[in-house]
């Protein structure tokens, strides 16, 4: 375990870069594998969950190398190649990594075992399991549904229609990768839009890939199968999640003015950035553009006073890994925020929702565990008492960050009980803030 206490701050002012996000850099390395040829990507994150797709990609087949802090180069195999794996796949803390891959193993003649870390071991694959069972892999899943896992594939693979039972943006990729090598065409039905990464990125390398959108807002993704993926250069975008925890920070403490280059703003991400606007932060998109296929902008952020709000659950798939560091936000500010429709909190690295209060209240907020969401009363902008021993983050990355910016807006502090598992997603969070704060 590496502790440590994060304590109150002055202002942070500067300008930042955050690493490229999670989600693309995944996409980029596993469909950079299955295109025939050399595609380069630049920005990619070197977080340990995206370690994790790059070493599964290399035991089946693909040469995947660093050539410089954020350059790599990848020689794919082509869909319908990827070869059997000698050992097992080790996803370490990653569901994405687990469940795309799952996907991607499902239409192959190949057999791969799933392993993971503790808390990745307690999260529901059945979700994956269903539909891919559907199109013909073999699942032999520890109780539950969980990790260690042996999926068995399926060639060829049964194409089905697939209308997804939870807002899943890993199912619904899952679903689609599979289909990728599938004969005849796959479809996704989303009732309730999640993030797109997967759809836009695999038109960009040529997949046959089709969206409608109905009246009532539902999705409809059909993908043709035995698809021919061409190599391409892809630019990542910095994580909106990541850039999370500075924004809420910048805004709780005092005198901070910063700016956050290259962000993300995919609408199917940006919800974050909505709330806290609504809260009343200060938060202006300068210089707006597009990189890789996704639009982009640099965030200033300013300290603001923050308004309690009723976080619409509608936009809850838009910002689902910044509810840690909205909590936060919302123990600061005057008033109530109400948070709900989050029951996909429960089944993250941690029980988000439980952790976070557990977590909070320790520290001094006031908190209402409900359970689909919580119910936050705000100090009106006074700083948190802070807590005397550490709280405990269960392997769970978001709720470190979380509490770390916390303890700026805190008066002794807060002690966070391991700072390691921040690597899995973004590995100089810590380096980043010290700079904002010194
Ligand atoms: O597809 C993705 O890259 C992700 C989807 C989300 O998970 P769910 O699909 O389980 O909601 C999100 O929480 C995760 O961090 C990344
Ligand atoms: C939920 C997350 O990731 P994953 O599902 O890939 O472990 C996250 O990064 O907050």
């Amino acid at each position: 375990m590496q502790p440590r206490r994060f304590r109150p701050s002055g202002p942070l002012k500067g300008r930042i870069r955050v690493p490229g996000d999670k989600s693309i850099s995944h996409r980029a390395i596993m469909l950079s594998a299955l295109a025939v040829g050399e595609s380069r990507i630049s920005g990619l994150l070197e977080g340990e969950d995206v370690l994790a797709t790059a070493a599964a990609m290399r035991a089946m087949g693909a040469s995947v190398e660093r050539i410089d802090e954020g350059q790599w180069r990848v020689h794919g195999v082509g869909a319908g190649a990827l070869l059997q794996p000698r050992g097992p796949l080790d996803m370490g803390n990653s569901g994405t990594s687990t469940r795309l891959l799952m996907g991607l193993v499902a239409s192959h003649p190949i057999s791969a075992s799933f392993v993971g870390d503790a808390s990745l071991s307690q999260r529901p694959m059945g979700r994956v399991i269903e539909p891919l069972t559907r199109m013909g892999a073999q699942v032999s899943a520890s109780e539950g549904g969980r990790l260690p896992l042996i999926l068995r594939g399926a060639s060829p693979a049964v194409p089905i229609t697939y209308r997804l039972p939870v807002a899943s943006a890993q199912v619904k990729s899952a679903v689609l990768l599979a289909g990728l090598n599938t004969p005849g065409i796959t479809t996704v039905i989303e009732p309730v839009p999640t993030r797109d990464h997967s759809e836009r990125m695999l038109k960009g390398f040529g997949a046959d890939l089709d969206v409608t959108v109905e009246a009532d807002g539902t999705r409809v993704i059909a993908i043709r199968g035995e698809a021919e993926l061409r190599p391409q250069a892809i630019d990542v975008p910095g994580d909106p999640s990541s850039a999370a925890f500075f924004l809420v920070a910048a805004l709780l403490v005092p005198g901070s003015d910063i700016v956050i280059e290259n962000v993300g703003l995919n609408p199917t991400r940006a919800g974050l950035v909505t709330a806290l606007r609504q809260m009343g932060g200060a938060i202006e998109a300068q210089n707006p553009r597009e990189v890789g296929g996704e639009p982009v902008a640099d965030l200033r952020v300013r300290h603001s006073a923050l308004t309690g709000i009723d976080v619409d659950p509608a936009i809850a798939p838009s910002m689902i890994d910044e509810f840690p560091a909205l909590f936060v936000a919302a123990a600061l500010a005057s008033g109530t925020t109400t948070t709900s429709g989050l029951d996909e909190l429960r089944v993250k690295e941690s029980d988000r929702l439980a952790v976070m209060a557990t977590a909070l209240a320790a520290a001094g907020a006031r908190i209402d565990e409900r359970e689909d969401g919580l119910v936050i009363e705000g100090t009106g902008g006074d700083p948190l008492p802070g807590t005397p021993d550490a709280i405990a983050t269960h392997l769970d990355h978001r709720i470190a960050m979380s509490m770390a910016i916390a303890g700026l807006a805190s008066r002794q502090g807060i002690e966070v009980d391991d700072t390691r598992p921040i690597a899995t997603s973004f590995p100089v969070f810590e380096a980043m803030l010290d700079g904002l704060v010194a």
